[in-house]
């Protein structure tokens, strides 16, 4: 059984915009269902991002991404940051697009299944605050 997937972005939508390249294209409806189910209303895009920008995330320009940059006082205590975000990233299946020099960690969330953000972006976000807050 297939179903058919058409991004809209009014503001009644849910958010988890397929990209243009998949937008008309069959998906199985099981993995359609696997993907609605981290979809963000407006209201909760609206919220949750407005939380997520307080705490220095930003909103990537052309892209429908968050991204934070963060600075640790050593090497090792980015490693540290990172391997504890790496675990629950793999625990989620959620990875963060990231880059790593010395002690400066810069950080892009957004869902490739669904070419936006999800609520899982907002959930590694939320868990990555808090990891870096405890460091
Ligand atoms: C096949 C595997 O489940 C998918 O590729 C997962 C893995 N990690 C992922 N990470 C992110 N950021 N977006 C995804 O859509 C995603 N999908």
């Amino acid at each position: 059984m297939y179903g058919l997937i058409f991004t809209h972005r009014s503001s009644t939508a849910l958010h988890c915009p397929v990209s243009k390249f998949f937008s008309a294209q069959l998906l199985r409806n099981s993995s359609k269902m696997a993907l609605d189910s981290h979809w963000l209303t407006s209201a909760e895009r609206e919220q949750l991002v407005m939380e997520l920008k307080a705490t220095g995330w930003i909103e990537v320009e052309g892209r429908d991404a968050l991204y934070k940059e963060l600075g640790f006082k050593t090497f090792n205590q980015a490693f540290g940051f990172m391997s504890r975000v790496a675990l629950e990233a793999e625990k989620l299946n959620h990875h963060p697009e990231w880059f790593n020099v010395y002690n400066k960690v810069q950080i892009t969330l957004t869902t490739h299944d669904c070419g936006g953000l999800s609520k899982k972006d907002i959930k590694l976000a939320k868990f990555i605050d808090k990891v870096a807050l405890a460091m």
